[in-house]
């Protein structure tokens, strides 16, 4: 039997997804120990490799990796061609805009956006038909509005802990997320059977709060 590779997201998509393939019984040694970006379970053939959640989709895009799993936040930002098969159901959170409490909103002025998804807030606001100004960032969004380069934010909330411990509310929320499983369009023919016992695996080990 040839090894099946899923790359995961590092952090914590690759903890939880580490955790329920042990618990069917894998075995990924020094996951926890070490700087090691790829582990081996020779029994079932996996193998994990981990890369940054951005790098997931071209990973599986170009066949580095027969399946991937990501949030559905980084699907949403990218453009790559894969398959999204299963929602994993974990690393809930969901896509919101927020601003400092006081903030007013002026009828007419151009809303500036700090993110670190600027598709995704683009197609917001393109489908609200409300004109804005996009500013890529890479993370401590939150300060953005505080240090006045922007009006509000498009971020990821899980706990809503990070905004209000920087004095920032919700306006409204965007939509749900949570762990895809996506995989590569040929792997999907060719291994599709080890792909769903790669379901299953999963599936009998969701939570009944992960079902979306
Ligand atoms: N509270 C949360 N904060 C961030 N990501 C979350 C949260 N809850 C779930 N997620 C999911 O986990 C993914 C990010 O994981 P993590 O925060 O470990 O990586 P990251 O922020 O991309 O890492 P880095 O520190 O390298 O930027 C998100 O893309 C999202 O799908
Ligand atoms: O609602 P909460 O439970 O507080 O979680 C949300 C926070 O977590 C993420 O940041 P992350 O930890 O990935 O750091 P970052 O700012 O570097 O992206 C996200 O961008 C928020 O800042």
């Amino acid at each position: 039997m040839d090894y099946i590779t899923i790359a995961v997201a590092k952090g914590r998509i690759a903890n939880i997804t580490i955790k329920k393939l042990e618990e069917n019984g894998l075995i990924f040694s020094d996951f926890k120990n070490s700087r090691k970006l790829i582990f081996e379970d020779d029994n079932s053939k996996i193998k994990i490799i981990l890369v940054k959640a951005d790098d997931v989709p071209i990973y599986v895009e170009y066949g580095a990796a027969d399946i991937g799993i990501v949030g559905k936040d980084t699907l949403l930002e990218t453009d790559c061609d894969v398959y999204e098969i299963f929602d994993l159901g974990y690393g809930k959170c969901r896509f919101a805009i927020a601003s400092l409490k006081d903030f007013e909103y002026k009828k007419g002025k151009k809303l500036r956006v700090a993110t670190k998804y600027p598709n995704v807030a683009k197609d917001y606001f393109n489908k609200k038909k409300e004109p804005v100004e996009i500013l890529k960032l890479n993370g401590s969004v939150e300060l953005a509005p505080i240090v006045g380069i922007s009006d509000v934010i498009v971020d990821i909330v899980e706990t809503g802990t990070t905004l209000k411990e920087n004095g920032l509310v919700i306006l409204e929320e965007i939509c749900p997320v949570s762990a895809r499983l996506i995989s590569n369009k040929a792997s999907y023919k060719s291994k599709s059977d080890r792909i769903y016992e790669i379901v299953d695996c999963f599936r009998r080990h969701m939570n009944e709060n992960d079902i979306c």
